[in-house]
């Protein structure tokens, strides 16, 4: 099976700084793979380009078997493919119906299915009933389910997630991790930057842990159906399904 992501000798500088230095990473389709790591260990740099927000230094990066950056148009295409959640959550103003619908439009969905769409998408994450509330006046954990409802809806082959349940209640983190067990269990691709080593083993993900933005570790999972060869800091996984679209 082609590897989702390949990345080789990858480094990022930031100010003068190697902030990320990968030798090999592969990352599968359909897997669910979570990056650990203190404060600025590099989680959120490798998801931006991940993302294809950011371009490494140096290296190369391959999706689905092809080096990037490749095309504007081939770009364009993986950029609509890839949704990443960030840390920090912008919603724009107006209605969360309204925040839904932004990305659909310059889309070029239609009025009905962009209306399916966010139906669809806020009843996966428990808010089914939130299309007319106004954004700003939602609560911090309201506010990431509709960022992730907005993310569902573009209907991503690949999610990434920043810190998804950062500064959640108990309940809120509880039916955040339901919500991600269902991504997951649906086969989606998902990669998740988290502090919380317990989730990443809740969810069966298989953790990829940096420091100093070198890829150390083992998976917590453990899980039998993967094998991980760990060298220096490459990552090698056994494949899985591609899920349905
Ligand atoms: N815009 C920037 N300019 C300069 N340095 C940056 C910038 N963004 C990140 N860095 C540095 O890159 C390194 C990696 O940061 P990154 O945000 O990827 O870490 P992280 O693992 O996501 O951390 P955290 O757990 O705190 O979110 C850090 O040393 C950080 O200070």
């Amino acid at each position: 099976m082609t590897p989702l992501y390949e990345l080789s000798d990858i480094e990022h500088h930031r100010e003068g700084r190697t902030v990320l230095a990968i030798d090999r990473l592969e990352l599968l389709p359909g897997r669910f793979y979570a990056l650990t790591g203190a404060n600025g260990a590099g989680k959120s740099t490798l998801l931006h380009l991940l993302a294809l927000l950011d371009r490494p230094s140096r290296g190369e990066l391959r999706i689905d078997g092809q080096s990037l950056p490749g095309s504007n148009r081939h770009l364009y295409r993986l950029r609509r493919e890839i949704t990443l959640v960030h840390q920090a959550v912008f919603l724009l103003s107006g209605s969360v119906a309204d925040n839904l619908a932004f990305g659909l439009k310059l889309r070029g969905l239609s009025r009905r299915e962009r209306n399916r769409r966010a139906l669809w998408a806020l009843q996966t994450v428990g808010l089914g009933d939130f299309g007319e509330r106004r954004a700003n006046r939602l609560s911090g954990g309201e506010s990431r389910r509709v960022a992730l409802a907005r993310a569902l809806a573009l209907k991503p082959r690949v999610l990434l997630l920043d810190e998804p349940t950062t500064g959640l209640d108990e309940s809120s983190a509880a039916a955040f991790e339901g919500l991600l067990a269902g991504l997951r269990d649906q086969g989606l691709s998902l990669v998740m930057a988290s502090h919380d080593r317990a989730l990443v083993q809740r969810l069966g993900a298989e953790e990829i842990r940096l420091a100093e933005g070198r890829i150390l570790g083992r998976p917590l999972a453990g899980s039998t159906q993967h094998r991980l060869a760990v060298a220096g800091s490459s990552l090698c996984l056994n494949p899985s399904k591609m899920p349905e679209r």
